[in-house]
């Protein structure tokens, strides 16, 4: 189904077409000549110069590169958070330059999921209402929010946890209750901005494991930001970013074949 056939009312298996999202093939993501100034006149910043990048369904990409180098602005763009000062978008073929605020805020909900390298949890309520927040917003009745929360927080191995605060929780168990935050929704793109950024190398290889997890699984295409070249071998292909632009965009040289990968987890 197109980003543009869906509305706030329909139940995620309404939007999921499980053919659809065999379909690996599409490209999910297409960017054409994306630039990015931020201020104006003498202060004017050239965060991104002309990018051009296509992002299939179901691709795992790593993007790297030196501080500066325009990857958040790359990646804010891509979920819809800031807009491009010119160029096309399109998502599932869909201008999301012409849609609205709300059509666009729509797409953040049904689509993407996010994951940040704080977490970026509420920290006063507890992992199981932290969870069902993208449901709350897609307006799911209360029931049906529960179970989907409850079933995301197994799928990360935190349902006993479900009760707890973040305060009460271990970093690398914050960061995977914020990954079932990303998923609950069944997101079509899983956007991680350094999710590994604050965690020791155990829990980075865990959240590493997990995320590879979804993607060869369910198909989750995942774009993923980080410093740390030891995560981005996860990935199927990394973009290398400098002065707002692309210097190199290649598939990873994977010691074994991905079908061996997925049936390694
Ligand atoms: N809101 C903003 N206003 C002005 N300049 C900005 C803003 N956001 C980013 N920039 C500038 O745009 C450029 C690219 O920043 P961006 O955060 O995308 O880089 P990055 O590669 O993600 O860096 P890092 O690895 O340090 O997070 C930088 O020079 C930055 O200072």
């Amino acid at each position: 189904m197109q980003f543009a056939q869906v509305t706030d009312q329909m139940e995620p298996a309404q939007i999921y077409q499980k053919e659809e999202i065999a379909q690996k093939q599409n490209n999910l993501i297409e960017f054409q000549d994306i630039t990015k100034i931020y201020g104006k006149g003498q202060a004017a910043m050239r965060a991104l110069d002309r990018i051009n990048l296509s992002i299939r369904q179901g691709e795992f990409v790593a993007m790297m590169g030196p501080s500066g180098s325009g990857k958040s602005t790359c990646l804010n763009i891509l979920g819809c958070i800031d807009t491009a000062t010119q160029g096309t978008y399109r998502f599932e073929g869909v201008q999301v330059e012409n849609l609205s605020r709300d059509h666009r805020a729509m797409l953040r909900r049904h689509f993407l999921g996010f994951i940040f390298q704080g977490f970026n949890l509420l920290n006063r309520t507890s992992a199981l209402e932290n969870v069902e927040l993208p449901l709350i917003y897609r307006k799911m009745p209360a029931k049906l929010r529960r179970e989907k929360a409850m079933e995301a927080l197994s799928a990360v191995g935190l349902e006993k946890w479900a009760c707890h605060t973040p305060s009460e929780l271990s970093g690398g168990q914050q960061q995977r209750v914020a990954i079932a935050r990303a998923i609950v929704g069944n997101p079509r793109i899983l956007l991680a901005d350094e999710p590994t950024g604050n965690l020791d190398s155990v829990r980075s290889t865990e959240i590493m494991e997990m995320l590879l997890e979804f993607n060869r699984q369910d198909s989750i295409t995942i774009v993923m930001v980080t410093h740390e070249p030891e995560m981005a071998v996860y990935a199927d292909r990394q973009i290398h970013f400098q002065d707002g632009r692309i210097i190199t965009d290649s598939q990873n040289d994977h010691m074994i074949t991905d079908s061996q990968k997925g049936a390694s987890l």
